[in-house]
């Protein structure tokens, strides 16, 4: 049984999977379950995943913050499935819906759990849904993970570990997170969904992998995200200020999308539970973000500095020993190397060329 080699291991033997499974006429596809991946992070794996001729792909998404057009390609494949929802209520809800009240009978394998909104514009917007998206999501993918037997991954956030005090932050670290803040329905939501999984692992065997990302950036991040790479790339791209946000010597440490996509599948092949830290070592402070942009995007633009938002963490830089020797993993792709290619995919959709 996989452990995170802190005692958490289960003394259950995982749940059998469903009979339907090993019956002579079935397929011997591996069947994914994607929830959350019309979003950025969601679609990129969807790709990779169905690159494999052996995997069927289910998409479970609102629309929240995902969009139908990262998956285009996609629809209409006879080994992909998106499951979408109707229009009559607001689309949160909707998530809710079918999270809460219509569990999804279907059979999967694998289950990557990745629906919540990331970005804290987003989830600060409306905060009793995203705990709640946090908490009972999470559970009722436990609840599907618990009759099919799947393995599940959750992709938890290096927000578990608040504004930290020790640096880099490695998974050891308890965090230093205000339970009453206005981050706190998104990082004391995942940290209960951390302790969902955990419990059901040990008391009911299921196989779980808790990945803690770090900040991830990326072709396919919404224009309008809010967070600061999208912004930055934005402003400069339109030829506004770049906006840093006070005091601009807050750090964060920034990985390219397809390394973040590696990381989450050899955890998820791998054996062992997590939590492990998946993020770029590489810490930049947002006034440095900002002159790599204005250098590499628009060096006409202006830098100029603004307010911040409550509880912002003042330094983030992930420890990654873990994930290099238990998954062989280490990000390739550099800042100034992954910065022009998600200024490609901006301007693409912005309709704005680069000045000759
Ligand atoms: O990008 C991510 O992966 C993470 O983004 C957020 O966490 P945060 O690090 O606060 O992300 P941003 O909103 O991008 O902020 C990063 C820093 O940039 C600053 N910022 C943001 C926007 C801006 O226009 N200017 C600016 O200086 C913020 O003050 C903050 O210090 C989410 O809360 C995480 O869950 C998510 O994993």
């Amino acid at each position: 049984m996989a452990s995170n080699g802190n005692n958490h291991v289960s003394t259950k033997p995982p749940p059998e999977p469903s009979p339907l499974r090993k019956a002579k006429f079935f397929q011997a596809n591996m069947r994914i379950l994607v929830t959350g991946g019309a979003g950025f992070i969601g679609s990129h794996l969807v790709d990779k995943l169905m690159q494999n001729e052996k995997n069927e792909v289910i998409v479970v998404d609102n629309y929240f913050t995902g969009s139908k057009d990262n998956l285009k390609q996609w629809i209409g494949h006879p080994r992909f499935e998106l499951i979408r929802h109707g229009k009559a209520l607001p689309v949160v809800c909707l998530f809710l819906q079918i999270y809460v009240t219509e569990p999804l009978l279907i059979e999967v394998d694998q289950i990557y759990h990745l629906a919540c909104p990331a970005s804290p514009i987003f989830y600060k917007y409306n905060p009793v849904k995203t705990i709640k998206t946090n908490v009972i999501g999470t559970l009722n993918m436990l609840g599907l993970a618990k009759r099919t037997g799947a393995r599940i991954l959750l992709t938890s956030t290096s927000e578990v570990y608040g504004d930290p005090l020790v640096h880099p932050q490695d998974e050891t670290y308890w965090g230093n997170v205000n339970p009453i803040g206005v981050r706190s329905c998104y990082d004391e939501g995942k940290r209960v969904a951390e302790t969902l999984m955990f419990d059901y692992h040990r008391q009911h065997g299921i196989e779980i992998r808790i990945a803690r990302i770090f900040n991830t950036y990326g072709p396919r991040m919404n224009i309008d995200d809010g967070r600061v790479v999208s912004n930055f790339i934005a402003q400069a791209i339109r030829d506004e200020a770049l906006t840093v946000q006070l005091p601009g010597t807050q750090t964060r440490s920034f990985c390219y999308v397809s390394d973040m996509v590696d990381g989450l599948m050899r955890l998820m092949e791998g054996d062992n539970t997590g939590p492990i830290n998946i993020g770029n070592p590489g810490e930049f402070t947002m006034l440095e973000l900002a002159e790599n942009v204005k250098e590499l995007i628009n060096p006409e633009v202006k830098i100029i500095t603004v307010e911040n938002t409550p509880d912002d963490p003042q330094q983030r830089k992930p420890d990654i020993t873990k994930a290099k020797e238990l998954l062989g993993w280490e990000p390739k792709v550099k800042l100034r190397d992954g910065l022009p290619l998600m200024e490609e995919d901006f301007r693409g959709r912005l309709g704005i060329s680069r000045k000759k």
